[in-house]
């Protein structure tokens, strides 16, 4: 598993004001609308593309195009929610699936709520969208769902990731032979007693929608 951390004083700058406690839902979801196209251009790097003919007023000219199948984007709701607009801006042609999972606050382990993804991901590149890796549980199992339907590859794209977390994709997903990147804004301490980010930001999904 290749993870990257995307080192670029803009988005530090962002995520500081992410981070910070009395920053309101509003802003908060603004920042990560922002995050998420700054990270989205680095974890595209390998989006497969066509060569192409262009006309220019001038002359034809060679470009490329997003090949097709077109990317599957999968927003983990519900904090991943919150990271589509950033992503598909930058995408447009993706098409997008959806998977609704949370984490059971006593065990920490993810519970799936809804499933709406293509049957056939078979070659498909697929691009995750959750801020949070914490214990990696929510994401393995995102993963697996995706491989489960023929996805050629995935790259989660969070705006913190836990070590805990990384070291436990790294071992869940050792030896497979399907590549798995992850981009993340930052990596953060560790985990607390409860399952949280240290630093952290706290919980996304309620910064960004309100607790529920
Ligand atoms: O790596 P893990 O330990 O599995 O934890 C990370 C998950 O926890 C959060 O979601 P949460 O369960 O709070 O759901 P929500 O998005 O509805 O708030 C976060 O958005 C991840 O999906
Ligand atoms: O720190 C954390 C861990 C899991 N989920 C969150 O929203 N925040
Ligand atoms: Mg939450």
């Amino acid at each position: 598993m290749e993870t990257l951390v995307v080192d670029h004083p803009l988005v530090a700058h962002k995520l500081t004001t992410l981070r910070d406690v009395r920053t309101d839902s509003p802003t908060f979801r603004r920042l990560a609308d922002e995050l998420v196209t700054l990270l989205a251009y680095e974890a595209t790097r390998d989006v497969r593309v066509t060569d192409v003919t262009v006309d220019t007023p001038l002359t034809p000219t060679h470009g490329v195009r997003l090949a097709r199948p077109a990317p599957l984007v999968v927003p983990i709701l519900r904090a991943g929610l919150g990271m589509l607009d950033g992503m598909t801006r930058l995408l447009p042609t993706a098409e997008v699936g959806f998977l609704g999972m949370i984490r059971d606050e006593s065990t920490l382990k993810a519970q799936t709520y809804a499933t709406r993804l293509p049957e056939d991901l078979s070659g498909r590149q697929c691009y995750v969208l959750d801020p949070m890796l914490a214990t990696g549980g929510t994401l393995a199992a995102a993963i697996n769902f995706l491989f489960d339907r023929g996805a050629r590859d995935v790259t989660a794209i969070c705006l913190l990731a836990a070590p805990e977390g990384i070291a436990y994709l790294d071992e869940a997903f050792r030896g497979g032979d399907r590549p798995i990147r992850v981009v993340t804004a930052a990596l953060d301490e560790r985990l607390n007693e409860n399952g949280y980010i240290v630093p952290g930001l706290g919980d996304a999904g309620d910064r960004l929608y309100g607790v529920v």
